[in-house]
């Protein structure tokens, strides 16, 4: 090997290492730019998601802030407290809310038992389960564009691709659940493409999917309706009258059930004893007015009441007859009735004034109960002076009476104004199924259709069924009148008429 052949090798060597070295530096430098990259990428993904979280929670807390600040609270005072004092506490609220249900139902369901029950049917039930029934009743929105995707590949082809299987559907957002002690409102909000009127459509099979018998819908915005279940009805069934006992209270008489299976009470005399019952024809108005006087039976027997009875049919009164210590069917006998009655107020006044402010029912001064049958009829439908001066009585009784012990029990199938001009005088107002909702609102007052009275949408088939609102109620009751059938009308007046009869007419007589 020459000389020259040996230098040429050695230079080249020297040269293959001096590019090993330097690619050896080069591998070096990019992977450690590498290893800041990455190292940046996971910083950032990690600060990313923790972000993503916060959103979140922020978002949760303040679309849902009382359920996220429970759990907020639950957690925090596990942590500072401990568990063994939260479990204790618990016990405590649990046990204090139980006493509460038992002693009073109503109070409690309202402040406290029905938003939990909304609160579990919401997050239990209705948000995880409504889409799917939504879906599966054909209230859904598919999205029938075929999702297109779009890849770029690194050598800058693009590729397009048409996936069938992932067709995007859109169902209406539970927004809002209101849970009573037999209905819940489930308010939704609808998405493009869909009309309140496919709700209607599809109740029927909503309230399948949920189980329950019945399912309503409300509109009660342009995109938002409200879905109502009947989860239970406690009313469904007539309510017999059960046996009354001896002592009678005119200011609590048994009227029948509310919706929460508990007894419902009138006040015959006193504060709110006025009472005007609205209802369609066949509504149940007459249980609402043999109900309470069935329960008071001993007290008019003994003649600490005394009922008189108006009767524009002549036919529903007339039945009881002999209860009545007044009666008239005409206009004119009615009248005469109601002239006799504000003259026997004006004498109680007479005598009592200055000495008592409320009059102590007795024998001598009796409860005076007057029964106004179809108030309509003699208020609207007969000449112009008799009807001034009918309407004129009834206010002064309305007016005047409470004190004094005079009570008017009025009856009406149309409650507009024209036809009881004195309605707004009737401080206790009951409505039962009524034809037109605007009738709700003019029986029960402004936004008793809007809190749950329904009575438009009572079946023909609920009579005695109705609302009541005011007095202390927060929400409108549904109740049912206590079902007195005609043998206990008979009863009834044989146990008044006849004071050997010893049977109450609550008993005995099958309802
Ligand atoms: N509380 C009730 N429970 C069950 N069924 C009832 C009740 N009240 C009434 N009914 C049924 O409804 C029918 C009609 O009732 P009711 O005569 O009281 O109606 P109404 O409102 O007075 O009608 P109208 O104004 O036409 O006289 C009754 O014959 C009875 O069959």
């Amino acid at each position: 090997m020459s000389g020259h052949t040996i230098g040429a090798l050695l230079l080249g060597g020297v040269g293959l290492a001096v590019v090993v070295w330097v690619l050896h530096k080069l591998g070096r430098a990019l992977a450690s730019i590498a290893e800041a990259l990455a190292a940046a990428a996971v910083v950032f993904l990690a600060l990313w998601w923790v972000l993503r979280g916060l959103g979140w929670m922020v978002k949760e807390i303040i679309s849902h802030p009382r359920t996220s600040l429970t759990v907020l609270a639950v957690a925090a005072w596990c942590y500072w407290i401990g568990w063994q004092s939260l479990a204790l506490g618990a016990a405590t609220v649990t046990a204090v809310l139980l006493m509460w249900r038992r002693c009073h139902l109503v109070s409690f369901d309202h402040w406290a038992g029905r938003v939990v029950r909304s609160w579990w049917q919401r997050w239990m039930v209705y948000t995880p389960k409504l889409p799917g029934w939504l879906h599966a009743c054909g209230l859904s929105v598919k999205d029938d564009v075929i999702p297109v995707d779009v890849t770029v590949s690194l050598v800058g082809r693009k590729k397009i691709v048409r996936k069938r299987d992932h067709q995007s559907v859109q169902v209406p957002r539970v927004r809002a659940v209101k849970s009573g002690p037999s209905w819940d409102e489930v308010r939704v909000e609808l998405v493009p493409g869909q009309k309140p009127e496919d709700f209607d459509d599809a109740a029927r099979a909503l309230a399948t999917a949920r189980k329950v018998s019945r399912c309503q819908v409300r509109e009660i915005a342009p995109n938002v309706v409200s879905i109502d279940f009947q989860r239970r009805d406690l009313l469904a069934a007539p309510v017999p009258v059960p046996a009354l006992g001896e002592s009678v209270d005119v200011r609590h008489a048994w009227a029948g059930r509310t919706e929460y299976g508990q007894d419902w009470y009138l006040p015959l005399h006193g504060s709110g004893s006025h009472t005007l019952t609205a209802g369609a024809s066949g509504a149940g108005k007459n249980s609402v007015m043999w109900c309470p006087l069935v329960s008071i039976a001993p007290a008019i027997r003994d003649g600490l009441v005394r009922v008189s009875g108006i009767d524009p049919k002549g036919m529903e009164l007339a039945y009881g007859r002999g209860i009545f210590h007044r009666y008239a069917v005409t206009p004119k006998e009615a009248l005469a009735l109601l002239d006799d009655l504000v003259g026997a107020m004006d004498a109680r006044k007479t005598e009592f004034a200055g000495r008592v402010r409320t009059v102590p029912v007795s024998t001598e001064h009796p409860l005076e109960l007057l029964e106004f049958d179809e108030i309509g009829a003699l208020t609207r439908y007969v000449d112009r002076k008799t009807r001034d001066a009918i309407v004129e009585k009834v206010a002064l009784l309305t007016t005047q009476g409470r004190a004094l012990g005079f009570t008017v029990r009025g009856y009406v199938q149309e409650p507009t104004k024209e036809t009881v001009p004195v309605r707004e005088l009737f401080p206790r107002r009951i409505c039962l199924r009524v034809t037109a909702k605007s009738h709700v609102g003019m029986v029960l007052g402004d936004q008793a259709y809007e809190r749950g009275a329904w009575a438009n949408r009572i079946e023909e088939s609920a009579a005695g069924v109705g609302y009541v609102w005011g007095e202390g109620l927060r929400e409108p009751l549904r109740v049912r009148a206590g079902w007195v059938p005609d043998e206990m009308v008979k009863a009834l007046e044989t146990y008044v008429v006849n004071k050997d009869v010893v049977v109450l007419p609550g008993e005995g007589v099958a309802a």
